[in-house]
């Protein structure tokens, strides 16, 4: 039977006395204060009521497991994250064809608990990030996992806001500054029933915790500004996901950037609001100094994607001395560990505490195979089996702001990013005044000859194809905005319907700016028909252009993610519609096959150019062609119907909710993809576990 924790001298976290330990420790002592708490003196559980301190129920440490009822009532107080593991195997695709697949992680088991945090540690490309990647449902595509994963016993979805993750690559809105960026978040976050001015401390609050107080207003920055440095972004990361204080917490490398001070304040602070509210925390760390390690409860340490020990973390000196490999004095325990099991350098030998040096390889095989006694393993496994029958409360998504509000903070956000970010709108509008000044004095007046019906073609067809061409310059910060929302949609701060909406609240504004302007100049410079509807026609159908290519440009970004390919592909889809939209051949010449059916009739230029050929050529007369047939007329009719084959069974304003039909189409294609691929992903990794060793 173990101890009651309340009853212990010692709080439930401190290592156990051990002869070994003191000997590397040059400063004192890093035991965690947690059980005082400190912190931000905003009380969560007032915000999330289900996420009450209780006492601790499990743990490293052999604390008894207990159900989280409590004694004479019905209330159920939350025992916070059983988070167990079994058997996880995670391979890939070999590289070359029919070669077999890469294993990353085989076998690896052990298991969190509530208020304590467990460090994966090894050397690098050892699978840290892999295991946190499997355990939070986060594996990318082409990688298959199998092994059970349970939460209180219970299978669960973890992604998309049952968890927060901090991960490696800290992706963030560059313009915002650090108060923004965290401000921004809280109020996405926290529940619509705190107050605002609230929720503006809680964000100040978290940020100052973090040593973030003299960066507060500093831009985060990014491709084209210096902003924060690298430590800082890490840490305005850690704020977002710690904002509510999640039940389980997956942190990737909370320490990489920072100096060795920083460094343990971040984790002693991360380890006090674990304990205090009751988090299960789980982080891949590289290179603890001797402080932080000392508050780690748990440690899972890999090598080569095995497990080489899971235990306490305060039994691991012991472990490595009994296989043969003990600390020496002064070293730091992680520098030891970490030496012993790296075999990146092979030539390197280590000292074993048995007559003969041996090589990391053997000893990585010496000290696995020590883990797989009843000792070590089976007292994991003991521990896994009892978590699983603990029955927690169900692992309920986080209480957040109501629809209505993120959709307001997401527009206003993306509204003021596209204003800060130059390369979003203002270089486009800089450069579609460049192409309206070009395209206005080449084609300039084109009067009323019988040779300005072809002009006007082509001034339309060229204004509707470089500028929607253009928006393909735009994409760099768009893909940048689609990284932050893969992000955030991760950790299930919004949904994908907000994301759409909010993008294209935001957006309008914007790019009606580039269709008046650069068109007004362009119109009245070529002499295009004269009269107010005529231009507030070709205004709108130039906008209704440009929101189409962009939604276009955001089912590219989310396939291809990299900016470079997203242009390539984003410039021939463009290319393809434009060369059959039926101006450089009419429609009864495009071959069938292909390029009239479908391309054609999916060609949004087609729509486009028809709209400004109707608006341009009916009601107008043109003289004939003078050699031919002298003093005869033309209409504008004739040259639509007879000369550009355009489709007249339907009004100007159709093309026009045609082009709306298919920009909404576009933006529901991407909602259908965000979504779709968050359904099968996860199947798909499934999938592949027969693969596993
Ligand atoms: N999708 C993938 N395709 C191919 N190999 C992969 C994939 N994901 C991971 N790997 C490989 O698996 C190994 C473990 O990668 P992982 O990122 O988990 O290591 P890590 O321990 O987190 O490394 P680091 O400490 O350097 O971040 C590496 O050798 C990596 O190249």
């Amino acid at each position: 039977m173990a101890a009651d924790a309340s009853s212990s001298p010692l709080p439930r976290w401190a290592p156990t006395p051990s002869p070994s330990r003191p000997l590397w420790r040059w400063g004192g002592g890093g035991t965690p204060d947690a059980q005082t708490g400190g912190g931000d003196g905003w009380s969560l559980g007032r915000m999330f009521p289900w996420q009450r301190r209780r006492p601790a129920v499990a743990g490293f440490d052999g604390v008894e497991v207990a159900p989280g009822r409590r004694a004479g009532t019905d209330a159920v107080d939350d025992p916070g994250v059983f988070l167990t593991w079994e058997d996880v195997c995670v391979t890939v695709a070999g590289g070359a064809y029919g070669a077999q697949p890469v294993s990353i992680l085989s076998g690896i088991s052990g298991h969190a608990g509530p208020g304590e945090v467990l460090a994966i540690m090894g050397p690098s490309g050892c699978g840290k990030t892999t295991l946190l990647d499997t355990l939070a449902g986060r594996l990318g595509p082409g990688v298959k996992e199998s092994g059970l994963i349970l939460i209180n016993g219970q299978r669960e979805k973890l992604a998309f806001g049952t968890s927060a993750y901090v991960t490696q690559d800290n992706v963030l809105m560059s313009t915002m500054s650090v108060r923004e960026a965290v401000y921004y978040s809280a109020q996405l976050q926290l529940p619509g029933t705190m107050p605002v001015a609230e929720k503006r401390a809680h964000a100040d609050g978290v940020v100052r915790d973090m040593g973030l107080g003299d960066a507060m207003d500093t831009r985060i920055g990014g491709r084209m500004t210096k902003g924060i440095s690298g430590g800082q972004r890490k840490r305005v990361t850690i704020c977002i996901e710690m904002l509510t204080r999640p039940r389980l917490l997956f942190l990737d490398e909370p320490t990489s950037g920072l100096d060795s001070a920083a460094s343990y304040h971040v984790m002693r602070h991360i380890t006090r609001i674990a304990a205090r509210e009751n988090m299960t925390i789980v982080a891949a760390v590289h290179q603890p100094s001797g402080d932080v390690f000392d508050l780690f409860h748990g440690l899972c340490l890999l090598s080569n994607g095995r497990t080489v020990f899971f235990g306490a973390a305060s039994d691991a000196t012991q472990f490595f001395a009994q296989s043969g490999f003990p600390c020496p004095q002064l070293r730091n325990p992680s520098d030891h560990f970490l030496r012993i099991i790296n075999k990146d350098f092979d030539e390197e030998v280590v000292e074993s505490s048995k007559a003969r040096r041996k090589t990391t390889a053997e000893a990585i095989d010496i000290l696995t195979d020590a883990y797989q006694s009843p000792a070590y393993s089976e007292k994991t496994m003991n521990r896994i089996a009892e978590m699983k029958v603990t029955g927690g409360a169900p692992f309920r998504k986080r209480e957040q702001a109501r629809f209505s509000t993120k959709l307001f903070v997401l527009t206003r956000r993306s509204f003021v990013n596209m204003h800060r970010d130059i390369g979003y709108y203002w270089l486009r509008l800089g450069v579609y005044l460049g192409i309206g000044i070009c395209l206005g004095t080449i084609f300039y007046q084109l009067g009323h000859s019988y040779s300005s019906i072809q002009s006007r073609c082509e001034t339309i067809m060229y204004t509707t194809a470089l500028l929607t061409f253009m928006a393909t310059g735009g994409f760099p910060s768009f893909v940048e905005d689609v990284k932050v929302f893969r992000r955030e949609r991760l950790s299930g701060h919004y949904g994908v319907a907000e994301y759409v909406i909010s993008n294209t609240l935001s957006a309008t504004p914007y790019l009606a700016v580039l269709a008046v302007i650069p068109g007004a100049m362009l119109y009245y410079l070529t002499g295009l028909t004269k009269g107010a509807a005529h231009f507030a026609y070709f205004v709108v159908d130039l906008c209704m252009c440009t929101m189409l290519v962009e939604s276009m440009m955001m089912i590219i970004a989310v396939i291809v993610p990299d900016f470079l390919m997203g242009i390539v592909v984003g410039s021939g889809v463009q290319a393809v519609m434009m060369l059959n939209s039926g101006f450089f051949r009419l429609p009864s010449e495009l071959p069938k096959p292909v390029w009239k059916y479908p391309c054609y009739y999916i060609s949004f230029h087609k729509y486009a150019v028809q709209g400004f050929y109707k608006n341009e050529f009916i009601g107008q007369t043109f003289p004939s062609d003078q050699l031919v047939e002298k003093n005869v007329t033309i209409s504008g009719l004739q040259v639509l119907q007879e000369k550009l084959e355009v489709e007249m069974g339907y009004s100007k304003w159709v093309n026009i909710a045609i082009l709306f039909g298919m920009m909404v189409v576009y933006r529901v294609i991407f909602f259908a993809i965000v979504k779709i691929a968050e359904e099968v992903r996860p199947k798909q990794r499934r999938m592949g576990w027969k693969w596993c060793k």
